[in-house]
């Protein structure tokens, strides 16, 4: 019995356009495409009123499998998805990206990299494995010099892309709409053929895995008159089958599925990677236009988090703790203020721990995120080291303006988008992974007293005489007013070496007694005493010349340091000595 015809296997790549605005990427996506989906090629009226992208537009191109992806039949798909290039749409451009397995990064040959482009790349060594270079409208470049502007840009790409991830990958050049504008439909564009090959030799297998919780990240919403309301979008995560429950978790509503299609063909099943439209009953898209929708009960809504991170190498200044960013979690983008922290310097060295969070460990507040450009902490300066000591791995804390819906170890990019788009700058500022969200309001009271950041505390101060073997007389560690009681207890060390333990103020300004259970070295004594003479002699009696010497501390040969932590979210600011 011959088996049925099972319809021909369809590899689905997902590939982005991204780029400055104006270098053509959708007239790139419309000279590749054989179908466009509702909203391709800027069809939504207010896209044709500013002649920009304004959201993601989708469309395919379908083509034989490449031997590289394995035996025949099959076909191969590009979904291209059509990223905005305009500078306020950096936020759908990063959630566009989250979406595609290969990317292409289009440039005007007469223009070269520009701000966006620079920023498309950054996105793209975040989100993506792979890219080519597209090197539009050399119908531009006068044709006897054509061939060797079109050289002297791809030496140039080459040069940009060295450091990074994409360093060797293929620059096509094309016109993808030669003339521009005003050209006819007829003309046809320039390299695409070349491209496409270019395309299928990178296309990759990627890594599907249909298990795991459902999530798709929704770009559009409409109704259809009789069957309901239609969301398309890509799968992130996970499959869905007819007749499932989807959450909106925006919403907090639940819906079933009715019907599901894969580019105007029914289909009863799809996972992740794969462009969907679901059909769900009784629900208003104007509600959604745009969001996630999951496995009921599957995404979390959080108000702060802790996520590890990266600097992005381009941003320039630095990173402040206390600073507020943009943070783009997942696919929403919300105000939020940071916090930095490390390992203690003696971890700095420890491996990397990816996509997890170890709270019963201490952590080191930083004041900004580490990096080359720091300043040397007080530690390198006593241990004579100049430059700065970097951590494998730096953490922040953030804390959202308003919360926040995201699946768990999602990406999060930070940035300074209220900077000033003709600035020619990169605003896009970290990276990195959410590894522990918190959905409770009251984070304050439940989650932040667990998160144990110390502060290095450093007080020094001078031995002023010696009273016994076992004790002396300490001064200048603390202010008059300081109430001594809580120092009581605590541990310092002399500079000659003895450890002692704080017994209590001494007299009312601010001196205290300290005891030293190991007794005075005989040379720590003569020191003392030696110092005390030479104060007796200069200052005989005479009041002013004692307060003169006392202020005059190189007199003072032995001095006192008080190392301690305190719990940044410690409600009793408990002094803490390991
Ligand atoms: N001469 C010439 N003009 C082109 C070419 N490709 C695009 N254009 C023109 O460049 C302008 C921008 O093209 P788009 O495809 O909208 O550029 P875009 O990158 O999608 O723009 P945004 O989405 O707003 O960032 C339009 O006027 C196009 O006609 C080309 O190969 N040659
Ligand atoms: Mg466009």
């Amino acid at each position: 019995m011959a088996a049925d015809s099972a319809p021909p296997r369809v590899l689905n790549v997902n590939v982005g356009v991204l780029g400055h605005i104006d270098s053509g990427k959708t007239a790139l996506a419309r000279a590749l495409s054989t179908t466009g989906s509702t909203a391709a090629f800027d069809r939504a009226p207010q896209s044709r009123a500013r002649g920009i992208t304004l959201d993601l537009g989708f469309s395919c191109l379908r083509t034989a499998l490449p031997p590289q992806l394995g035996p025949g039949p099959g076909e191969l798909q590009f979904t291209l998805v059509d990223c905005p290039g305009h500078a306020s749409l950096i936020r759908t451009i990063i959630g566009g990206a989250q979406i595609i397995d290969l990317m292409m990064l289009v440039i005007d040959v007469t223009k070269g990299m520009q701000t966006q482009s620079a920023e498309c790349l950054v996105i793209g060594q975040i989100a993506c494995q792979k890219m080519v270079v597209v090197l539009n409208k050399i119908d531009l470049l006068p044709e006897a010099k054509r061939q060797s502007a079109i050289e002297k840009m791809t030496k140039k790409m080459q040069k940009t892309l060295e450091n990074t991830k994409f360093s060797g990958c293929p620059i096509v050049a094309v016109a993808a709409k030669p003339g521009g504008p005003e050209a006819p439909e007829s003309e046809n564009p320039l390299g695409v053929s070349e491209l496409i090959e270019v395309l299928k030799s990178q296309a990759y297998l990627p890594s599907r895995d249909p298990s795991g919780h459902f999530l798709m990240a929704v770009d559009h919403c409409f109704s259809i008159k009789g069957q309901g309301t239609v969301m398309t979008g890509t799968i992130l995560s996970g499959s869905v089958s007819l007749g499932d429950n989807v959450e909106i978790p925006a919403l907090k509503v639940t819906k079933k599925v009715k019907s599901m299609q894969m580019f105007h063909t029914p289909v009863t099943y799809a996972m992740q990677g794969d462009r969907v439209g679901i059909c769900v009953t009784q629900f208003d898209p104007k509600l959604l236009e745009r969001g996630l929708i999951c496995t009921p009960e599957s995404l979390h809504t959080i108000h702060a988090a802790v996520i590890s991170l990266k600097k992005i190498q381009y941003f320039r200044g630095a990173l402040q703790t206390k600073a507020k960013f943009h943070i783009t979690v997942g696919h929403e983008t919300v105000m939020g203020r940071v916090m930095f922290f490390s390992p203690a310097p003696a971890d700095f060295d420890e491996e990397i721990q990816e996509n997890a969070f170890d709270f019963d460990r201490d952590y080191l507040y930083q004041e900004e995120y580490l990096s080359k450009d720091s300043k040397p902490s007080e530690e390198n300066k006593e241990n004579g080291q100049s430059e700065v000591q970097l951590p494998k791995q730096q953490w922040a804390l953030l804390e959202f303006e308003k919360p926040v819906t995201c699946p768990k170890l999602c990406l999060v990019i930070g940035s300074k988008l209220d900077t000033d788009i003709h600035a020619n700058t990169c605003r896009l500022a970290f990276h990195g992974v959410l590894l522990q969200g918190t959905e409770d309001k009251n984070y304050a009271e439940t989650f932040l007293p667990k998160l144990k950041v110390y502060k290095q505390k450093h007080k020094e101060g001078q031995v002023e005489r010696v009273i016994d073997d076992y004790s002396v007389i300490g001064r200048s560690l603390f202010k008059k007013e300081t109430n001594i009681q809580i120092f009581v207890g605590l541990k310092v060390k002399l500079s000659t070496g003895e450890e002692g333990i704080i017994d209590g103020g001494f007299g009312q300004s601010g001196k205290f007694k300290i005891r030293i259970p190991g007794g005075l070295k005989p040379e720590t004594k003569m020191l003392l005493s030696a110092a005390s003479k030479k104060k007796s002699k200069a200052g005989k009696g005479d009041a002013n010349k004692e307060d003169e010497s006392s202020k005059n501390d190189s007199a003072q040969p032995v001095t006192i340091t008080l190392l301690f932590k305190r719990y940044v979210f410690d409600t009793q600011k408990k002094m803490i000595q390991s």
